[in-house]
């Protein structure tokens, strides 16, 4: 009994020493593979291309960023690396993996790397553009989308829309069977619209009117976003910035001192205007109105003199170059396919009628022209790269690190021309983006990351419900009243420009011809 006993405690004991050693082996395979995988995930960068010591890749990268980086990605997959100057930059080029960044990931990767350009002309990153991910951030954004763009100020703000677009439509109706400047006309209405929407006077009112502070806004416009899409030294070599090598500092230094100007005009202008004869006279509050509220308020929201200015620069230099080339690149495809030509126009005789004119109260029935318009957005997107975004801390995407503060790169014109996602992807045809009742499909949160036209996540566009209205409305109002022809057939070439936003290479010129007969519908 003792021996059976004894033996019985030796198997148990030799059992035990067994199960533990089992177990040890097991933690320490496990402990092992983790080790493995961390490291792993941790400290592998992704692939990417060589480049000279210091310079990094500068020297080999051309002008067209978003081709150059589509070419890279067949070479290196869905994540590679570039070393430019002193800057690690990470470019993410597949849907799957853009949902990694920004669904997953969000937070971590939603502040930014102001290039020095925008820093200048942003009051030093005081606008909701370049502010990283912070409680300041955060406040401009939710002033912005709840109080400035509410869905009751952007349909209060209508009557504007409609006085700017009704205008430019005269404009046209004066200069049918001439050539005229497309890109020139969307802009022109854009900034019309915007400025009437800001401070409740357009900008052609007040170069009518005043002195010569008004005289080149536009061209101070047009010229900052020329500064900050030029490939600036000291970008890629920070220690340089205070040598400003190519005079970029300089140049924006100019241009932001006439913009600045001109935005404490509007302000000036306006505290000197009781706030109830100014809601009086416009039978709303316009934006610098509200903003100049929230500066009164001692509150969390209020707002500071610099920071109103960094805001209304977001306003107009986010709110018009976007919108503008959109409608270029739109009405280009629609010239290059006579047969969309044709199907927009049916649809809005069935909707609006010969003897109407177009009102945003027809736009959710227009579901072919947002099919072509969406098809336009996959095939041009405005911001083919979307704006940088920085890591708060090093993470990782696709078993590869990301580190903190690298520059990363969603590059939206690879994902959009991706065989994966899009059936024939070089193809024109809006039909892919309608269903089979004819309603639209997709839209442009964002939320399916095949589709990036305004970006996504926390720092997706927040002036998308602004800027798909006017688009629509000014290309379905241009497309009503009038048919457009090509003087050159050359016009069919569709050459692009990467700059902060993605050009046409060569300006649409289009003739406009009379629709309709009677003459009021263009007045
Ligand atoms: C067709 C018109 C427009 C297009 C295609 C467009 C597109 C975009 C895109 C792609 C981004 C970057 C999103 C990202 O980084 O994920 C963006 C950001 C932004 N857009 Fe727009 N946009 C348009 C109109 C507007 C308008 C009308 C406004 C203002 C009135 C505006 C204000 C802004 C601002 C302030 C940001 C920065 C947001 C942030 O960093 O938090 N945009 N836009």
């Amino acid at each position: 009994m003792i021996s059976f006993t004894m033996s019985s405690w030796l198997e148990v004991i030799s059992m035990k020493i067994e199960l533990t050693f089992t177990v040890i082996t097991l933690l320490a395979i496990s402990f092992a593979v983790l080790l493995h995988k961390s490291r792993k995930t941790t400290s592998r960068l992704p692939p990417g291309p060589c480049g000279l010591p210091l310079l990094g890749y500068l020297p080999f990268l051309g002008p067209n960023l978003h081709l150059e980086f589509t070419k890279m990605a067949k070479r290196f997959g869905p994540i590679f690396k570039l070393q430019l100057g002193s800057k690690t930059y990470i470019i993410v080029n597949s849907s799957d993996l853009a949902k990694v960044v920004v669904n997953e990931h969000d937070d971590i990767f939603a502040n930014r790397d102001p290039p020095v350009a925008a820093l200048i002309l942003s009051y030093g990153g005081k606008d909701i553009t370049w502010s990283d991910n912070n409680p300041y951030w955060r406040n401009m954004r939710k002033v912005f989308v709840h109080e400035v763009l509410s869905n009751k100020n952007l349909e209060a703000s209508g009557s504007f829309r409609r006085a700017g677009v009704r205008k430019t439509i005269k404009h046209v109706y004066e200069r049918m069977g001439t050539e005229v400047d497309f890109g020139g006309i969307a802009f022109s209405t854009s900034l019309t619209v915007i400025s009437s929407m800001v401070w409740g006077k357009s900008v052609d009112e007040e170069e009518e009117s005043s002195d010569n502070l008004w005289d080149g806004f536009r061209e101070v416009m047009s010229g900052v976003m020329d500064i900050v899409g030029e490939a600036n030294v000291s970008d890629f070599f920070p220690v340089l910035t205070r040598f400003d090598l190519q005079g970029v500092q300089r140049k924006m230094k100019l241009q932001f001192e006439k913009f600045d100007a001109i935005l404490q005009r509007i302000i000036d202008e306006r505290m000197s205007i009781k706030p109830q004869e100014s809601t009086e006279q416009h039978g709303r509050k316009d934006f610098v109105q509200i903003l100049l509220e929230l500066k009164q308020q001692n509150t969390e929201s209020s707002f500071s003199l610099t920071q109103i200015k960094a805001f209304l620069v977001d306003f107009f230099i986010a709110g018009t170059d976007t919108t503008t080339v959109m409608a270029e690149w739109t009405m280009t495809e629609v010239l290059k396919h006579s047969d969309v030509m044709k199907k927009i126009q049916e649809e809005l005789e069935r909707v609006v009628g010969e003897h109407n004119i177009v009102e945003e109260s027809h736009l959710p029935k227009l579901c072919y022209l947002d099919a072509v318009i969406k098809e336009t957005f996959r095939l041009h997107p405005a911001l083919p790269l979307l704006v940088v975004r920085s890591p708060s801390k090093s993470c990782t995407v696709d078993g590869y690190k990301v580190p903190k503060g690298s520059n990363v790169y969603l590059n939206v014109w690879a994902i959009h021309r991706d065989p994966q996602y899009w059936e024939n992807p070089l193809e024109f045809d809006p039909n892919r983006f309608l269903n089979l009742d004819g309603t639209t499909k997709f839209n442009y949160n964002g939320l399916n990351t095949n589709f990036l036209a305004f970006g996504s996540g926390r720092r997706r566009c927040p002036g998308l419900p602004l800027g798909e209205k006017m688009l629509m409305y000014l290309l379905a109002s241009l497309l009503h009243s009038f048919n457009w022809t090509l003087p050159d057939e050359k016009e069919h070439e569709l050459p692009d420009k990467f700059g902060v936003v993605l050009k046409k290479g060569n300006p649409l010129i289009a003739i406009p011809s009379q629709r309709f007969a009677r003459n009021n519908l263009y007045m």
